[in-house]
């Protein structure tokens, strides 16, 4: 029975019968005993299908074990729990059919194959691939090559590799090297290199679109080519929150199917000029602090990137500097609270409604030119939602995600109720406080209680953030903050040009912010270094994306779903298990893989 991509047949799995049914959006089989019952159904979305081969084809290593003229195999997504995190691991799942004849076997995979493409659009054909040697463990290369290169081979996506010599590198490419033909841009590393492709390419969008990326009130242009992360650093935190796992295979599967996930980014500027983007964190006092004192153990090599000795250094920070706090005035542009709330207790979860409707808002499809990406945001200055709000006083942290931010060692994340492509930010206040409340806030973070729930914290929904300093400041602290009153030594003096105060010729949107000529992250840390510091400093630094800013006095703005990710934000489990793909009808039972 066939009608446009619809198919069904009797086929064979092993030596057990099977109907299997192809719609125009599912494919799936049931096996079906001697009397003709129906026993268990396994379904797949048809977009969820890897690939279609003739033969009885394995991978890994890649063969086609006995290639009868009459049998097929399907590649497909397989679910399973991921044993901790929030979203699901998937992995490579594989059935091999026998069809009573050849014609009836040609007739499943011409039909598959051209379903496949009906309703999966966005599956690349082609990348380019940057791998960090040195992310993380550095592992990168052999988790490329064991465990992404052959499904990525088997979903037949040519692949242009680059293993980067250095920092910067990839950004690099991006904003000079032709990208025609490309689909997509991968990267294997941690945040750290996402965020060389997060800059390559928005910068490369802006110059291909004659838009100034330093004006805080221009509409930047949506990047046309996606992003991958095959995650291979430490924190790992974009792919955490935007897949719910921390797992190569199941990246890379989202990667092959063409899932697509917009992401708001912040662009982050001083003195009317860009300085860096950022989608996870822009946070100053303890997270600046924490960051600047993992700078300061350079020595440790990539062991001081390493997820439980940044999080050791995290409890050390706060315990052993217990007493810093920062002054500074925050102005906030808060976002339409309509539409949600950073207190709602909602997560953002895969197919989420609140980013959805929000895009409806970004992008309303312009009648004049039918494009999705044509329309503007109201600027700055003339925005219809609000006015913007002043506070001054002082903060043990100042922190600014455009997501929740969350990873392994805090699955709620920075904000757990923020959202991935709304068009806002989350602006978190943590107001001066004891040294045992404020390490309670922080814990919070590691469970499920909420840390906004707290009489020093305040969080608001924001469309734009401008920190500065107080204009009566004691000028002893600068200069303490400036590194003065710290030591003599290089190391120190370096510090000092690293965050642009001494050094006026440093460029503010090159990328270079906190690195020497050879694109070296320069020394942060002495001005923290409670050993010799008699006086507490009156400045922290910004941490943005795990890079430290070389300015205090910032202007962050939202830009609505900038970028596009091959995922598809996190899957919620519990509704994943009501409309499992196997379907035991022998006991009506839903079950997970
Ligand atoms: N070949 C290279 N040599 C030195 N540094 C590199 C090279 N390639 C990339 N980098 C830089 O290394 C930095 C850290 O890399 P990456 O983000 O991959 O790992 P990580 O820091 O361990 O992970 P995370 O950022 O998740 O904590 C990045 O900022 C990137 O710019
Ligand atoms: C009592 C101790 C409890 C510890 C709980 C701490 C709370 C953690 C909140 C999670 C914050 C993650 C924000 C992500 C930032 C990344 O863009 C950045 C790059 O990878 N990572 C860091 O700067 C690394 C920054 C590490 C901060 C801890
Ligand atoms: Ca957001």
């Amino acid at each position: 029975m066939e009608t446009d991509l619809c198919l069904e047949s009797s086929l064979w799995v092993g030596n057990k019968r099977h109907r299997a049914v192809l719609t125009g959006w599912h494919f799936k089989w049931t096996e079906v005993d001697k009397k003709n019952r129906d026993k268990k159904t396994v379904s797949v979305p048809v977009s969820e299908v890897v690939g279609v081969e003739e033969g009885r084809v394995e991978i890994l290593p890649r063969k086609s074990a006995e290639d009868t003229d009459k049998d097929f195999t399907v590649f497909y997504v397989k679910r399973s729990s991921s044993g901790g995190s929030y979203g699901l691991l998937w992995r490579l799942g594989r059935i091999q059919f026998s069809c009573p004849s050849r014609a009836l076997r040609d007739q499943w995979t011409k039909q598959l194959r051209t379903a496949l493409k009906t309703h999966s659009p966005l599956r690349p054909h082609k990348l380019l691939v940057f791998i960090n040697p040195f992310g993380g463990k550095g592992k990168g290369r052999q988790i490329y090559h064991s465990l992404v290169a052959p499904l990525f081979e088997l979903a037949g996506i040519s692949c242009h590799v680059i293993v980067t010599e250095r920092a910067n590198q990839a950004r690099d490419h991006l904003l000079k090297k032709d990208l025609a033909g490309f689909d997509g841009v991968v990267c294997v590393g941690g945040d750290g290199m996402f965020s060389e492709l997060l800059h390559g390419l928005i910068g490369r969008t802006q110059q291909e679109a004659g838009l100034c990326e330093n004006d805080p009130a221009v509409t930047l242009q949506p990047c046309p080519l996606h992003i991958g992360i095959i995650p291979a650093g430490s924190t790992d935190c974009v792919c955490y929150a935007t897949v719910g796992v921390v797992d190569p295979v199941t990246s890379a599967l989202h990667i092959i199917i063409g899932d697509s996930q917009p992401l708001d980014v912040c662009s982050v500027h001083h003195a009317s000029a860009l300085v860096r983007y950022s989608v996870s964190m822009v946070g100053y006092g303890f997270y600046g602090d924490v960051l600047a004192e993992s700078e300061k153990h350079r020595w440790m090599g990539p062991l001081r990137y390493d997820y439980s000795v940044r999080f050791v250094q995290c409890f050390c920070t706060v315990v052993y500097l217990s007493n810093r706090s920062y002054a500074g005035i925050v102005e906030y542009l808060p976002a339409d609270p309509l539409f949600s709330s950073p207190r709602d207790k909602t997560r953002c979860l895969s197919g989420c409604s609140v980013c959805s409707r929000s895009t409806e808002r970004l992008f309303p499809q312009s009648s004049e030119s039918g494009s999705l990406y044509s329309s503007h945001f109201s600027q700055l200055s003339a925005d219809s939602e609000g006015e913007w709000v002043s506070v001054e006083g002082r903060f043990r942290c100042v922190s600014l995600t455009c997501m929740s931010s969350s990873c392994a060692r805090s699955p709620l994340g920075l904000s757990p109720s923020a959202h991935l492509a709304d068009g806002t930010g989350d602006l978190i206040l943590v107001w001066d406080t004891h040294p045992l409340a404020f390490l309670k806030f922080l814990h919070r973070h590691t469970s499920t209680q909420d840390q906004f729930d707290l009489p020093f914290v305040e969080v608001h929904r924001v469309k734009a953030v401008r920190f500065s300093l107080p204009k009566n400041r004691d000028e002893e602290g600068q200069e303490e903050a400036r590194g003065a009153s710290v030591g003599t030594d290089e190391e120190e003096r370096g510090y000092v040009d690293a965050i642009g105060r001494v050094d006026s010729q440093q460029h503010l949107a090159d990328g270079t912010a906190g690195r020497d000529q050879t694109g070296k992250q320069k020394t942060a840390a002495p001005f923290l270094c409670g050993l010799c510091c008699r006086k507490p400093p009156s400045e922290s630094v910004w941490n943005c994306d795990g890079e430290i800013l070389p300015f205090t006095e910032i202007l962050c703005r939202i830009h609505g779903q900038l970028v596009r990710l091959y995922a598809r934000g996190i899957e919620d489990g519990a509704a994943i298990d009501s409309c499992s793909q196997e379907i035991d009808e022998s006991t009506a039972r839903c079950s997970r893989y």
